[in-house]
């Protein structure tokens, strides 16, 4: 009888060695990538910062479809515009998941739309920021996206040194006011000042690596949040969120109630909120998570194209010479110039190129098997859309690390003679398939509006070194980790580009105050105080 038993332990446990020797490696057919290690597969090896460098480095060795065994699971490294085509944009009902992520739901209550798994949750969040964000209803905001960004020329005008965070207050200001009709007129507002609280504590949550990874071993659930500082952590940010999201929620509600709308796009969707099938925490998620989506991306953007120029100094000056030429020095640029500036629109399609804010996108998942280049990308697998890699491929770009807006004057995508380039498509910065970014009319405009009057308005150029008087070579490669990225803080010299235009920008800023009435209904004390006397400057 023992003996049985003994025989039986010995047919599990042989079993259980087999199966867990099996874990980790990469099964047959799906497409190649490094060599793995029993249980772990690639796990040891994946990048837990600046991942992007690393999956483009590999991309080189493995091709633009490769794979890594992350324990159990498979990651799928998509590194083509031809892949991303074929695999992502045209196959988009399989490809359209996101890999679990316990953090982010714990953190929102499933409900992070950029997280969201492909689901009826997911598709009502959408739905929802797809109707408030269309190139129509995004034209109405055009004004107090304007006016803002006379704003930001102003502030840098008056405060050079600071634009890093002037670009910051821009890009949190503008979706506050078109979301919410209340804008912020200081770094320091208060709902700026909570909402990049609140934000930096949720990418520090999910940075890979800061806690125990959950996803990977799903047990750890089970550990008592008292002994689980990341359930706690969860616990805090979804405090912090609600506290916000629902509160400027519940301004809205309000203003609906009582009639005395701004026009904002969550007054209609308070309106709406049944039509699109909504509780009321889904609606502020909606807003909460719509702001997220736009804040770090657009600001991100703008501090990189001024970095390039610090760097690349011959890119501005072809820049301004096209600007001065169509603009003149009279006027402050329109959003209708951008049509008459080939090589400034070509400066905004290098920025992204150069330094993608998402340069792995938001990685993707598979509901069903799918074959892409002979290869199974089998459902369940992540799947990373590498812009980065795409972008720097040196069979597509010459020197991909230089700053060069003429590539895309030469041909329609930089790309070099002689590279097939039928696959790409202008929106590829803002990923693909049914997850391509639903903010990116809003963005372009942004985009648009202060790459032209920051052209327009000043030079840039290396910060000068107090002791030695010369240049700080400006760094083009130390920029933050995380899933999004932009350049760490750097010193650069901010100068007008003369006196006049200095002051087209004052009475651009000064006739503003009529865009901005309107959303400073609501604002604090302390906003109220400084929009006064920075007013007073030019009474
Ligand atoms: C420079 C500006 C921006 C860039 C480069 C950018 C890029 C991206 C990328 C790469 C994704 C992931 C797409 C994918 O999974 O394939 C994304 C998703 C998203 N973006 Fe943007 N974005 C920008 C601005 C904005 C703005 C202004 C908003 C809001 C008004 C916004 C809202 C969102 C949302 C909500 C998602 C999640 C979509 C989903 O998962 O269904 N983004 N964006």
């Amino acid at each position: 009888m023992i003996g049985t038993v003994l025989i039986g332990f010995a047919f599990v446990a042989l079993w259980l060695a087999i199966r867990m020797a099996r874990i980790g490696r990469r099964e047959k057919g799906i497409p190649p990538g490094p060599p793995t290690l029993p249980v772990l597969g690639n796990l040891h090896m994946f990048p837990k910062e600046h991942a992007h460098l690393r999956l483009s480095e590999w991309a080189k060795v493995y091709g633009d479809i490769y794979s890594l065994k992350l324990g159990p699971g498979t990651a799928i490294i998509v590194s083509s515009a031809a892949a991303v085509k074929n695999l992502l944009d045209k196959h988009s009902g399989t490809t359209s998941d996101r890999p679990a992520s316990h953090m982010a739901d714990d953190i929102a209550d499933g409900l992070n739309m950029v997280m969201t798994r492909y689901s009826d949750t997911w598709r009502a969040l959408r739905k929802t920021a797809h109707a408030i964000l269309t190139p129509q209803q995004t034209a109405k905001h055009l004004p107090i996206q304007k006016a803002e960004a006379i704003q930001l020329s102003y502030d840098i005008l008056k405060d050079p040194k600071g634009f890093f965070n002037h670009i910051k207050r821009y890009s949190n200001s503008v979706i506050v006011s078109v979301l919410y009709g209340k804008r912020c007129p200081r770094y320091e507002s208060e709902t700026t000042t909570a909402f990049f609280h609140a934000m930096h504590l949720n990418q520090q949550a999910m940075a890979i690596g800061r806690y125990p990874p959950v996803d990977l071993l799903p047990i750890l659930n089970y550990v008592p949040a008292r002994w689980a500082p990341w359930k706690i952590a969860a616990a805090r940010i979804n405090r912090l969120q609600k506290k916000l999201y629902l509160g400027l929620l519940a301004e809205c509600e309000e203003r609906v109630e009582k009639g005395t709308e701004t026009g904002c796009y969550m007054e209609e969707v308070v309106r709406r909120r049944e039509e699109f099938g909504l509780t009321r925490v889904m609606a502020g998620y909606v807003g909460g998570v719509t702001m997220e989506g736009a804040s770090d991306t657009t600001s991100f953007f703008l501090q990189s194209l001024i970095l390039a120029f610090c760097a690349f100094p011959e890119a501005q000056r072809k820049a301004q010479e096209e600007i001065d030429r169509v603009v003149g020095k009279d006027r402050m640029p329109n959003l209708d110039d951008f049509v008459d500036l080939p090589y400034i629109q070509a400066v905004v399609k290098e920025t992204h190129r150069f330094r993608p804010v998402a340069p792995l996108a938001v990685p993707h998942a598979s509901i069903a098997d799918e074959e892409y280049g002979g290869y199974l990308v089998p459902a369940g697998s992540t799947i990373f859309v590498n812009l980065w890699g795409i972008f720097h491929n040196e069979e597509f770009f010459e020197r991909p690390e230089v700053f060069e807006p003429d590539r895309f004057i030469r041909s329609e995508f930089g790309t070099k003679p002689g590279a097939d380039d039928s696959d790409f498509r202008h929106t590829l910065p803002f990923g693909c398939g049914r997850r391509i970014c639903p903010g990116m009319n809003l963005a372009n405009n942004s985009l648009m509006l202060n790459s032209m009057n920051l052209i327009w308005a000043f030079n840039f150029s290396p910060a000068i070194d107090a002791q030695t008087g010369q240049p700080i070579p400006p760094d083009t490669t130390d920029y933050l980790k995380g899933m999004l990225t932009g350049p760490n803080p750097f010193q650069c010299t901010i100068t007008p580009r003369s006196e006049q235009r200095a002051e087209q920008i004052e009475h651009a800023f000064a006739d503003a105050v009529h865009t901005f009435l309107p959303f400073e209904q609501r604002l604090d004390e302390a906003d109220r105080a400084y929009v006064k006397e920075q007013r007073a400057a030019f009474a």
